[in-house]
């Protein structure tokens, strides 16, 4: 059967320093880049266990509002302030409160005024500011200016925000509750997970578990002043790299932490800063009377709320990291996948041989492989 062939293992050593040098020079690279890259540095010789963290917040703090029309002080504290998110929160730095009640008043949006065409009040339509009565009334400046009457919560917002600064927000407290697990890996107890938590001691600790919001923005070179009008959305990542053949006492997140913008302040955004509305149950009191604007009256009491829109930083936490032990299997997979690098030095040195060494390639060809035809058992070309 004309080629069919059987090919075997034959070694050959070649008597030459200059190969000898090269091939020992690339098996010493590939050890050492096993050895102190891959097994070392890289951790080789330890399984790696993807951290699954968890944060719960607290913040508390006491902050002053002064109303830049009337001078009037008000104290809030961090429970009117702070929305919380499930990983992050959101502190109100500067406040726009409108005081409403359930009624009929002029819309306050642009797209309610009907100076020029009264007829886009339709009755039963709904409009940015509530649902349209059908009349188109006096807006209530000086202007002269007609706006579509609205049924629903009045007055409206006013067109341009009206902030007011609240100070001392920046010295508020939060209390950051991290705890870590590490799949994989047991507790010593072997009933669960590798677990740890930023909870040792018996109270608080300052740049521990505990941050002022100040210090949380400085770390990102900002000041509270800087963002209180506008808001500001930003993230914070906490992140775990622990060696637990150390034990888990050695395990902390790195730090400083830092907080970093989500956003791209550069480009022309549509929305900048941050902002959030709410509704404030708290008695509240009633919304003084106004031209043009009648309230519904159930008995002798008015429905009334006060609507806030908070400006602030928004910072959410992002809890993870790695946990790594030492474990036999991952040392020989990593052994064995980097012993089979040492092919390479064998190929190189072919090559060099083959390809690079001019006229003895030849010589070398016909050392490196030979031929024979076995008429015994069937030669697959004739000797000659
Ligand atoms: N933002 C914060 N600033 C300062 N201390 C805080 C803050 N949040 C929590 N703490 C304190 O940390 C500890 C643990 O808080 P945790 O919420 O688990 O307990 P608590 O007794 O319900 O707290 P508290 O009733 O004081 O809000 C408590 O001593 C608590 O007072």
């Amino acid at each position: 059967m004309v080629g069919l062939s059987y090919t075997t293992q034959k070694s050959v050593v070649i008597r030459s320093w200059r190969l000898g040098a090269l091939y020992y020079a690339i098996v010493g690279v590939v050890l050492s880049y096993v050895g102190w890259y891959l097994v070392y540095l890289k951790h080789g010789y330890q399984l790696r266990s993807q951290a699954v963290g968890n944060i719960g917040l607290k913040i508390k703090g006491q902050a002053v509002l002064r109303d830049a029309a009337t001078g009037l002080e008000t104290v809030y504290d961090a429970n009117d302030l702070v929305i919380y998110e499930p990983s992050g929160f959101f502190v109100a730095t500067a406040l726009m409160t409108t005081l409403q009640a359930r009624g009929r008043c002029p819309g306050m949006d642009d797209d309610e005024a009907c100076t020029e065409d009264a007829s886009i009040c339709r009755a039963g339509a709904f409009s940015a500011s509530g649902r349209m009565t059908g009349a188109c009334v006096d807006a209530g400046g000086s202007s002269g200016e007609k706006r579509c009457e609205i049924e629903g919560w009045c007055p409206g917002e006013p067109e341009d925000d009206r902030v007011n600064v609240l100070e001392n927000v920046g010295n508020f407290t939060v209390f950051t509750r991290i705890s870590v697990e590490f799949p994989g890996i047991p507790n010593k107890k072997g009933d669960g997970n590798l677990l740890w938590t930023n909870l040792n001691g018996t109270e608080p600790t300052m740049g521990w578990n505990l941050w002022t919001l100040n210090d949380l923005l400085a770390s990102g070179g900002m000041r509270v002043e800087d963002i209180a009008k506008k808001g500001w959305d930003g993230r914070l990542d906490v992140q775990f790299d622990c060696d637990l053949d150390r034990g888990i006492e050695s395990c902390a997140p790195k730090t400083p932490y830092k907080v970093r913008q989500v956003t791209d302040s550069e480009i022309n955004t549509l929305s900048k800063g941050y902002n959030i509305r709410w509704v404030s149950a708290h008695n509240v009191g009633e919304p003084a009377p106004m031209q043009g604007v009648t309230y519904n009256q159930t008995g002798n009491s008015k429905d009334v709320r006060l609507l806030v829109k908070g400006y602030g930083p928004r910072i959410r936490f992002a809890v993870d990291g790695v946990g790594r032990k030492f474990d036999v299997l991952a040392l020989s997979t990593t052994v064995g996948a980097g012993v089979a690098f040492l092919g390479i030095a064998s190929l190189v040195v072919n090559a060099v041989m083959m390809y690079g060494s001019g006229k003895k390639s030849k010589q070398y060809e016909n050392w490196l492989f030979a031929e024979f035809n076995d008429d015994s058992y069937g030669a697959t070309e004739n000797n000659s």
